[in-house]
């Protein structure tokens, strides 16, 4: 598979009232065409952060300190203002992390769905790409309003807009399943695989849940404190994982304690962690040492991960 993005030492500073907070510190990560990586984390560790950047979104309280983002062979940070509208929603789409307050509650959904698609979406289209999420039956309710639908029925429309109306090279998910109730997510994960299957594109998948990243991605990063700490294919993650954070959010998923075995729950807190000057997770390590307290590890390859951990290789 041939690379579709890449992204270099990315830097994104927030100005905030205690002074400038590092919330992406040197991220660096590939895609390839038709690949899904999913980027998982507790919350505040960057992950938003990464995807707004890409996306060039961020708030004016954002700066881009450092780094490349490649897409396709073209500079996404130098790009101009006007190039970039037009390659969003075009070339990459993206899947909002809550349907319900992504639209406005006043505005048809017909309306929405044709703005959102920057008017491709006419009303044979719309019974198109209905059909073609699940949602045929709903066409003739296409002039009700976002709260007469459920969740996962705004959902599937907000992606057929995001991955049907435009067919974009790159998918960016900020959590989409994270308000919706298992079943109903379990339909929107299906879904996301069937439209890569069918239109090889690429998805960055946000989540805080590694259990749902293990079903779709086929490779996962792991963050904290703003950095990438761990990338790896899935199945080398949940089964060789190299990190002491990565391990410790393996074993703080229910799914993989035995019944009756208490969960570990990983003590304190990611706050803070980004203006430590070594390892941001050392606080809360049980491996670290002095080393890892002044000094901030690289990434480096081991055992098919990317880690950035000084003990990785020692400690497995
Ligand atoms: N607009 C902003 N102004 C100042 N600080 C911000 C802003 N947005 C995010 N941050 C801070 O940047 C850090 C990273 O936040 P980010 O939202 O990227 O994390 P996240 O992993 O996506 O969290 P969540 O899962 O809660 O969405 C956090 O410390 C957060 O408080």
């Amino acid at each position: 598979m041939s690379e579709l993005l890449r992204v270099e030492g990315l830097n994104v500073t927030y100005r905030t009232r205690g002074g400038l907070l590092p919330a992406a510190r040197g991220v660096s990560l590939t895609l390839r065409k038709g690949e899904i990586l999913g980027l998982v984390g507790e919350s505040g560790s960057g992950k938003s952060t990464v995807l707004t950047a890409l996306m060039r979104m961020l708030p004016r309280s954002a700066r881009v300190a450092a780094g490349r983002v490649d897409f396709d062979g073209t500079d996404l940070l130098s790009l101009g203002d006007a190039p970039m509208r037009r390659l969003r929603g075009r070339r990459i789409g993206l899947i909002p992390q809550r349907p319900m307050t992504s639209l406005s509650p006043v505005t048809t959904v017909r309306k929405q769905l044709a703005l959102l698609s920057g008017g491709v979406i006419d009303d044979v289209r719309a019974q198109r790409l209905l059909t073609d999420v699940g949602l045929g039956g709903l066409y003739d309710r296409l002039g009700d309003y976002p709260f007469q639908f459920s969740g996962g029925q705004l959902q599937r429309m907000l992606m057929a807009v995001a991955v049907l109306a435009h067919e974009p090279d790159l998918v960016l998910a900020d959590e989409p399943t994270t308000t919706l109730d298992v079943t109903v997510q379990a339909q929107i994960l299906r879904l996301l695989l069937d439209l890569r299957n069918r239109l090889g594109n690429s998805v960055i998948f946000v989540s805080h849940d590694l259990a749902v990243l293990s079903q779709v991605c086929d490779r996962v990063g792991v963050m904290y404190g703003g950095q990438l700490v761990e990338a790896a294919e899935t199945r080398d993650l949940f089964t060789n994982p190299q990190h002491p954070y990565t391990r410790a959010l393996l074993d703080a998923m229910p799914s993989r304690r035995a019944r009756g075995e208490r969960l570990r729950a990983i003590p304190g807190t990611v706050s803070g962690s980004q203006r430590l000057p070594g390892c941001p997770f050392a606080p809360r390590c049980d491996v670290a040492t002095d080393l890892c307290a002044a000094e901030a590890p690289p990434p480096r390859p081991v055992a098919g991960s990317t880690v950035r951990c000084h003990h990785a290789g020692a400690t497995s």
